[in-house]
């Protein structure tokens, strides 16, 4: 009997331990692959030496976030509060914070912590550690499970806070936390910024419609390639595209074919590369960031006849962040948001699976779920 008295007691004391260095904040999960958001109660840590305390007030919908609350990618730990697309307002920070206080207008997007040792790590890509915490569905280094902005508040380390300029309104700044840098980022690292340079955007959805801004902010020309013959006008007007043609339409696909010095895939489903391989000039680059369910098919004649390079890129570093972030209120970057309360969001999260947003949802944390 007494080891089981002594787990019992030890349990117990972990249990009170747990409540006073935890608090309670409401959020919205999923529970199981239907999908289906409800509220619950999650803890989140008291704020730490090195950490921050935010208030969300704004949180985007990333298609990884219906991907993972469905468990389309098989890895799915429920309950999961999903929100990797955070904008908030600073409410507390730890004794050695010194970039942040009380006050500071802040964004958190897909990670938030590291190794800290790894190669990746010491050369600045830690969002290519291999040890990487992410925002939610995943375990953090003190064994507990990650949530993200889904919920009224979060704590983060300090290493992981991006500063939000003034000029760049905190609702349609949230996406370009994950949407915007999985795009800027791989876009400044294969040179698919030069002004003149054509660049394809696979897919306008949240990812997308960003590259095609930031394309344009760099001086490039853009096509779109798109499933859907509706974005044709905003494309073209509303965004600035420079061109835009449907992938199934056979003659505009071949206008463009052998034009592009680089391609941005963000498309969430599609597996053919070969339609898209063939837009690329020879030597030519298409960066993967779209995380489809299935498998992809690449004919190699497809990327070996004409020298082509197919590249993955994930998320962005913490310092391609505030690049990104700064480039973005100098040059007038946001997304196109359809703002929403929390109320709406299984009604957003079916819009999404089908394609009926432009171009991004955003949850007003803020004003429609409680941070208490
Ligand atoms: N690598 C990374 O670090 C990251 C990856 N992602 C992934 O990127 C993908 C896009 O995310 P997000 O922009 O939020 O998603 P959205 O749903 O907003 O946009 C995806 C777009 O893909 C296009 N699309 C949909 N179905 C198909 C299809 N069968 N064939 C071709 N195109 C299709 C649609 O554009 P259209 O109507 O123009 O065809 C759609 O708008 C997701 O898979 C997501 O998980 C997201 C963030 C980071
Ligand atoms: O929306 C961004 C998600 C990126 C991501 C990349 C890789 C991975 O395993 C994930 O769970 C998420
Ligand atoms: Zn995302
Ligand atoms: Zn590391």
């Amino acid at each position: 009997m007494a080891p089981t008295t002594t787990t019992a007691a030890a349990a117990a004391a972990a249990a009170e331990q747990q409540q006073h260095t935890t608090r309670k904040v409401l959020g919205l999960a999923a529970h199981d692959a239907s999908g289906h958001l409800t509220p619950i109660r999650i803890s989140r840590r008291n704020t730490g030496d090195d950490d921050v305390a935010i208030k969300v007030l704004y949180c985007g919908i990333c298609h990884s976030d219906l991907h993972t609350i469905k468990n389309e990618w098989r890895n799915a730990v429920y309950p999961v509060v999903a929100g990797h697309e955070i904008a908030g307002v600073v409410t507390e920070v730890g004794k050695n914070v010194e970039r942040f206080k009380a006050g500071d207008s802040v964004g958190v997007g897909c990670m938030v912590n590291t190794c800290r040792s790894c190669e990746s790590c010491r050369d600045g890509c830690e969002n290519y550690c291999s040890r990487v915490v992410f925002t939610y569905n995943s375990v953090d280094r003190d064994g507990t499970r990650t949530h993200g902005g889904y919920s009224g508040m979060v704590v983060v380390g300090e290493r992981f806070v991006v500063r939000l300029p003034a000029a760049l309104p905190p609702d349609r700044g949230a996406p370009l936390l994950c949407a915007g840098v999985t795009v800027y980022a791989p876009m400044r690292q294969h040179g698919l910024c030069e002004p003149g340079r054509h660049v394809g955007v696979v897919g306008l959805g949240g990812l997308g419609h960003l590259a095609v801004k930031f394309a344009k902010a760099f001086g490039m020309k853009v096509t779109v390639v798109s499933t859907s013959p509706a974005k044709r006008q905003e494309a073209l007007e509303g965004l600035g595209a420079d061109a835009f043609v449907v992938s199934t339409n056979a003659s505009e696909m071949k206008s463009v074919m052998g034009t592009m010095h680089g391609i941005i895939n963000t498309a969430c489903a599609s597996t053919s590369m070969n339609p898209y391989l063939a837009l690329l000039k020879p030597k030519g680059k298409m960066i993967l960031v779209g995380l489809p369910e299935k498998p992809l098919q690449i004919p190699p004649f497809a990327l070996v006849a004409g020298g082509k390079t197919l590249a993955g890129s994930c998320m962005g570093s913490i310092s391609d962040t505030q690049e990104m972030i700064d480039f973005a209120a100098e040059h007038g970057v946001a997304a196109d948001i359809e703002l929403i309360g929390a109320d709406e969001v299984n009604t957003a999260m079916e819009r999404l699976a089908r394609g009926d947003v432009r171009y991004r949802f955003v949850i007003d944390i803020g004003n429609t779920l409680r941070s208490d």
